[in-house]
């Protein structure tokens, strides 16, 4: 199946390698574009051995699947060239953060199959966690081929469309929480004197069994978490830290801020479509 990726950022880049590694694309259907990065655009043809093009009826004509995978910012002129090229059987992939299927429908004026996918970056080793949403227009052969495409690289979930800022929020940009808190971890464990060298895998072996812990003990974070506090110790100390720094209210504001940020992208861009 002719498949084009519009777009060949981190995302695209991810879910490409995720799903050659499994086996959901070959290659030799694989097209990608970006907007004026050739050197980008090179590396991945040489890396992923893909056929990439600037090239409108190169890239496009006989695309069976189109996965959108710019920033939302740059989607209204991506949809203008894909518009031409669309057939009711072309399947539409968004990974855009915001943009809601409408929108597409809309902008070109199509009653075919829309998928709006959040997976996150993880999916470069197979373990995205991916949010699903769709249109009527996706038929339920159409529907198993894209789950069995974000099952190549993670767990994937059905869910409606409105739920899908929550979800942008949650797992879409849930990594960059973990990563900025093992920053911060490594960067204060290193100036109290423990060399990175030695706090890193510490501190990633613990971030992958607390994470197993999770999903194989069939037990709560509350429960795991009181496991490993014991009375006047150490731990309690540390999360009395955390209390008294708000990082409860932190959090809070951060999954909020996140999702407001999902429904901001969606009204801007919108908005923008209604003025024209
Ligand atoms: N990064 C993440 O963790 C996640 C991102 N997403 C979503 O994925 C999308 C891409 O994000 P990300 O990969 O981080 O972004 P990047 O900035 O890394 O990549 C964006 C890509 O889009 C290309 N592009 C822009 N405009 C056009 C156009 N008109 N035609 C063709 N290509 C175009 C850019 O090309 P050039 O470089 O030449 O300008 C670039 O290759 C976003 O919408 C984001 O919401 C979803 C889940 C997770
Ligand atoms: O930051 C963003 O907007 C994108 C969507 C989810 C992760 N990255």
């Amino acid at each position: 199946m002719k498949t084009v990726f519009i777009g060949a950022g981190s995302m695209a880049e991810s879910l490409l390698a995720g799903a050659l590694r499994n086996g959901a694309l070959s290659k030799e259907n694989i097209y990608m574009t970006n907007r004026t990065n050739k050197t980008r655009l090179v590396e991945l043809q040489q890396k992923y051995d893909i056929n990439i093009s600037y090239d409108d009826e190169t890239l496009l004509n006989g695309a069976e699947i189109v996965i959108l995978a710019m920033k939302p910012k740059d989607v209204a002129p991506a949809l203008k060239v894909l518009k031409a090229f669309i057939s009711e059987n072309t399947l539409i992939i968004s990974v855009l953060a915001g943009i809601s299927i409408h929108y597409i429908e809309d902008t070109l004026e199509f009653k075919g199959g829309i998928v709006r996918a959040m997976p996150n970056t993880s999916a470069t080793i197979g373990k995205s966690a991916t949010g699903i949403a769709f249109n009527d227009g996706v038929t339920h052969k159409k529907l198993n081929l894209v789950l069995s495409l974000f099952n190549s690289i993670g767990m994937t979930a059905i869910i409606e469309e409105e739920k899908l800022d929550i979800v942008t929020a949650l797992s879409g940009s849930g990594p960059a929480y973990f990563y900025y808190i093992v920053e911060v971890l490594l960067k204060t464990a290193e100036e109290m004197g423990l060399d990175q060298s030695l706090a890193k895998p510490l501190l990633v072996q613990t971030l992958l069994g607390a994470g197993e812990m999770l999903a194989t003990s069939g037990q709560e974070a509350k429960t795991l978490r009181e496991n490993v506090t014991s009375p006047g110790g150490t731990t309690e100390a540390g999360l009395l830290a955390l209390e008294k720094n708000h990082v409860n209210r932190a959090l809070y504001e951060c999954l909020h801020e996140a999702a407001k940020q999902s429904k901001c992208l969606r009204e801007l861009y919108q908005s923008q479509a209604n003025a024209k």
